[in-house]
């Protein structure tokens, strides 16, 4: 068997183990919500990610204080084109900074209690830490203007990284996911796969990402065109796509909603990028989509229609543009507070009000 029909298969295992969302959980959790000391469904949303909660785990109130973000890092050979505002060599240079702990990240997850783990899935220069998970596929990506950004074998094996990294830290005893990357030119990638995936035109798709100019940013939509012509992805096959117009980052995050979903956890999507890696793992296994918590509306420009084609409400509008994970950490204090208010609320019972 070749290799490529290895992570296949073992891609295939991983999405038949995908555990059902528990309904009747769920519904207990709205049972209990309702017979706590307020209006029925008085808060909103807070009440909907308490059931969600539930029905994820199979507990009304489960225990998620082991918290994680993972951080994907990789670079795209699209820099060369001149789609970011800043130089690929940034992305190295964020991840030690990621290690170090002095990144926007990494003080968020600090203040939410949460670990940040970073893994290099493909920066495309030497790295070596003790706090590194060291996974990199290759060397960074191929310019996707000019060909295949990666073969499938690299694509399935960042898929597969994702699971990977997300399996151990569930077996260490984290409980709750938060997806984040870094990686130079990554919005350019996502552009893309928001083209072919959620079949948006490239002008919708193709935000300033970093923060490039009026004329860079028509070119980067020419640059997304170019790339979706040369290469021809098959928007029926999301591996194909995330090969050819994605990035080793975006894959491996791809892999990490499936893992969580496997191992019945819940994991909070960040902006952009994070949105268009759900995408990829939503049309590889519908099953991941119950495990899904969408957290901020990004300021990149189609996020908010990215969001509407994977049928995900975020909770926030900060006008962040950042990635890393920032505004999924931040999100991690509301599903700490549906919790707390579903264990710690008295109940109407309580208060001697028996039938409201
Ligand atoms: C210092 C710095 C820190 C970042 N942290 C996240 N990003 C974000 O910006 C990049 C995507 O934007 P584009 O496609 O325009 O390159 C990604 O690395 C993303 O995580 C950063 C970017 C920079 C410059
Ligand atoms: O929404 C994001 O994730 C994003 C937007 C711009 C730049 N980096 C990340």
């Amino acid at each position: 068997m070749t290799t490529e029909n290895r992570y296949e298969e073992q891609l295939q295992a991983a999405i038949d183990g995908i555990r059902p969302f528990n309904e009747a959980y769920a519904r207990r959790a709205r049972q209990h919500s309702d017979g706590l000391t307020k209006p029925p469904g008085s808060l909103g949303r807070l009440e909907d990610l308490a059931a969600q909660l539930a029905g994820i785990t199979g507990e009304l109130w489960p225990e998620l204080s082991r918290k994680a973000v993972i951080v994907m890092a990789a670079d795209h050979g699209v820099c060369e084109e001149g789609v970011s505002a800043f130089p690929s060599s940034v992305t190295p240079l964020m991840v030690h900074n990621f290690l170090a702990g002095g990144a926007a990240v990494n003080v968020l997850a600090r203040q939410a209690g949460a670990e940040v783990v970073c893994v290099d899935v493909g920066v495309a220069a030497e790295l070596e830490h003790p706090m590194l998970l060291s996974r990199k596929v290759m060397m960074g990506t191929h310019n996707m203007a000019k060909g295949a950004a990666m073969n499938r074998e690299q694509a399935l094996q960042a898929i597969l990284t994702g699971i990977e990294v997300v399996s151990s830290q569930a077996e260490q005893g984290v409980r709750l996911f938060a997806t984040g990357e870094m990686g130079i030119g990554n919005t350019t990638a996502s552009a893309a796969i928001a083209s072919v995936l959620a079949e948006l035109s490239p002008e919708q798709a193709v935000g300033r990402g970093t923060g490039i100019s009026d004329e860079a940013l028509a070119h980067k939509v020419k640059v997304v065109q170019r790339a979706i012509a040369v290469n021809d992805p098959d928007r029926n096959d999301p591996v194909d796509v995330v090969a050819k117009v994605g990035g080793l980052e975006i894959a491996g995050l791809a892999g990490v909603y499936i893992g969580a979903a496997m191992r019945g956890c819940p994991v909070v999507v960040d902006g952009f990028i994070s949105s268009a890696a759900a995408l990829v793992a939503l049309k590889l296994a519908e099953g991941v989509r119950p495990y899904l918590i969408a957290s901020h509306l990004s300021h990149e420009q189609g996020h908010r229609l990215l969001l509407e084609k994977l049928g995900l409400q975020p909770m926030v509008q900060l006008g962040m543009r950042l990635g890393e994970g920032t505004g999924a950490v931040l999100a991690f204090h509301y599903v700490e507070a549906a919790l707390r208010l579903m264990q710690e609320m008295a109940t109407f019972q309580d208060i001697g009000l028996e039938n409201s």
